[in-house]
C-alpha cells in the first residue's frame, strides 16, 4: 500500500517549527507517510532562507520562502502548520481554512474557547481537517498507558490523580518580548504548559471524550505577576467522586514523577528524562500488597526524533482517509480543555490585553 503524502506550509521559524521540521526531515527506517515541506512562511525572507538551508534537509526539495499570507494560499500546500505565538493561532488558522487548507495548529488552539469554537465551526463547515497539535497524545507510550488503564483496568477503578508540569523559565532573564512572559502574547504557565496537565487529566481520569465527559467542577488558584500567571493550581472533581490536581509553575521544575494516578489496586507513575510532561518517557506501576502483583516498569527512548512526527503521521493518515478530525486528539477535547482554561482564568481574574473576545 502506498504511503499517504502531505505537502506542508510551516508558519514561523522559531523553536517549535524547528523541532517539527527536524522530525519531518529525519531519515526513518519505516516511514508512515511522505511529508513534503513545500513552503516556509516567514516574517523576513533572510530568516526563512537560513531556516530552510539548515533544517529542510535529507532529500527534501528547497521549499518556497513566502510571507504568511502567500504561504497559506500557495497551490502546492495541503496543510498549514502554525508554529506562531498563542495570540496568532486564531488569525492564521481562520485565514488558512478560508484559503481551503487543512490546519495543524500549535497548542493552545487559541487564547480562549470562543475563538477556538469559531475555528472548529469553520473547519467543520468547510469539511477541512483541523487539529490542535497536542503531540503528546500521539506518543506510543501514552496510547499504551491509556489501554492499560482504561481497557485492561490494570489498577482497577480510578480514584484520583496528581499532575505537575513546571518549568523554571528564568523569567527575569527573558527579554520583554518573550512569548512566555509577555501578556500581549497570552504568556504565563497556564496557557503554555497547563494545556498538558489538563490533557493528562483528560487522557487518564476520564475514559470518555469531549462532549460525553463525566460531569466535573473546577476550583483553582493562580499567582499572577506582571500580568501573567507564574503558578496555577486547579482541583477538578468529577461527579462520580474522582478528582485531579493539576499544577503548573514557571518558577520551579517538575518533580521526577510528574503524574501519579491512584486506583483501587495500585498506582501509576509517569515521568520523563527531561522532566517535561509534554515528553513522557517512562512509567512505573506499583500494586497494593494484597494483589500480590510485582511492579511493572518501562522506559522508552525517542531515538533521533523529537517526537512531533507521530502527530504529523497521524494527520497524513487521517487526511488520506478523508477524515476532518483526529480520533486521538478530537476537537471536542480541545474545546473542553479551552473551557477549563477559561474557567481557571475567570476564577482568578486573569485577562490578557489586546485580545479579541475577552
Ligand atoms: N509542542 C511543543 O512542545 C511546543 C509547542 N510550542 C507552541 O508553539 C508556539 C510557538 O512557540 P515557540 O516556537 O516556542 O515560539 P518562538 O518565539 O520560538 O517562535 C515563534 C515564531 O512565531 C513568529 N512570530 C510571528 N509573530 C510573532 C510575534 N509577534 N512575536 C514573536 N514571534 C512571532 C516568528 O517567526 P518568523 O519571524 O520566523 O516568521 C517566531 O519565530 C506556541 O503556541 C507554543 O505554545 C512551543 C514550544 C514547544
Ligand atoms: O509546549 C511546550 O512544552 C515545552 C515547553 O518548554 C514550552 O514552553 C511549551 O510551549
Amino acid at each position: 500500500m502506498s504511503l499517504p503524502t502531505l505537502r506542508w506550509a510551516v508558519l514561523g521559524t522559531g523553536f517549535i517549527s524547528t523541532q517539527f521540521v527536524q522530525d519531518i526531515c529525519e531519515e526513518k527506517a519505516a516511514p508512515k507517510a511522505n511529508h513534503i515541506i513545500s513552503v516556509i512562511g516567514v516574517s523576513t525572507t533572510a530568516k526563512g532562507e537560513k531556516f530552510a538551508n539548515e533544517y529542510v534537509v535529507n532529500g527534501q526539495a528547497k521549499p518556497k520562502i513566502l510571507s504568511y499570507e502567500e504561504a497559506i494560499t500557495d497551490k502546492d500546500v495541503d496543510i498549514v502548520y502554525i508554529g506562531l505565538p498563542h495570540t496568532s493561532h486564531y488569525e492564521w488558522t481562520i485565514k488558512s481554512l478560508e484559503a481551503g487548507k487543512h490546519v495543524l495548529c500549535e497548542k493552545p488552539l487559541a487564547v480562549n474557547r470562543k475563538q477556538s469554537l469559531e475555528m472548529v465551526e469553520l473547519a467543520r463547515s468547510k469539511k477541512l481537517f483541523l487539529m490542535e497539535a497536542v503531540w503528546t497524545r500521539f506518543f506510543p507510550i501514552i496510547l499504551e498507558l491509556q489501554k492499560l488503564i482504561h481497557e485492561d483496568k490494570i489498577i482497577g477503578d480510578l480514584n484520583r490523580m496528581v499532575c505537575d508540569f513546571s518549568i523554571d523559565m528564568g523569567l527575569d532573564k527573558l527579554g520583554p518580548e518573550s512569548r512566555v512572559k509577555n501578556p500581549k502574547y497570552a504568556g504565563g504557565a497556564l496557557l503554555d504548559i497547563g494545556v498538558y496537565t489538563l490533557t493528562f487529566w483528560r487522557l487518564f481520569l476520564d475514559d470518555q471524550f469531549g462532549r460525553d465527559t463525566t460531569k466535573f467542577e473546577v476550583k483553582s488558584f493562580q499567582t499572577i505577576e506582571n500580568g501573567i500567571d507564574v503558578v496555577s493550581s486547579a482541583i477538578i472533581k468529577h461527579a462520580d467522586g474522582k478528582s485531579a490536581i493539576c499544577i503548573n509553575s514557571f518558577l520551579n521544575n517538575s518533580p521526577k514523577e510528574m503524574v501519579r494516578i491512584d486506583g483501587e489496586k495500585g498506582t501509576v507513575y509517569i515521568g520523563g528524562d527531561r522532566r517535561l510532561l509534554s515528553e513522557p518517557s517512562w512509567y512505573k506501576i506499583e500494586f497494593k500488597p494484597e494483589t500480590g502483583l510485582a511492579p511493572i516498569e518501562k522506559t522508552v527512548s525517542k531515538g533521533a526524533i523529537n517526537g512531533l512526527i507521530h502527530e504529523a503521521d497521524a494527520c497524513a493518515k487521517d487526511i488520506a482517509e478523508g477524515k476532518t478530525e483526529s480520533s486521538i486528539c478530537p476537537l471536542d477535547e480541545t474545546l473542553l480543555v479551552m473551557e477549563v482554561l477559561d474557567e481557571i482564568r475567570a476564577q482568578n481574574g486573569l485577562k490578557f490585553p489586546e485580545i479579541k473576545y475577552e
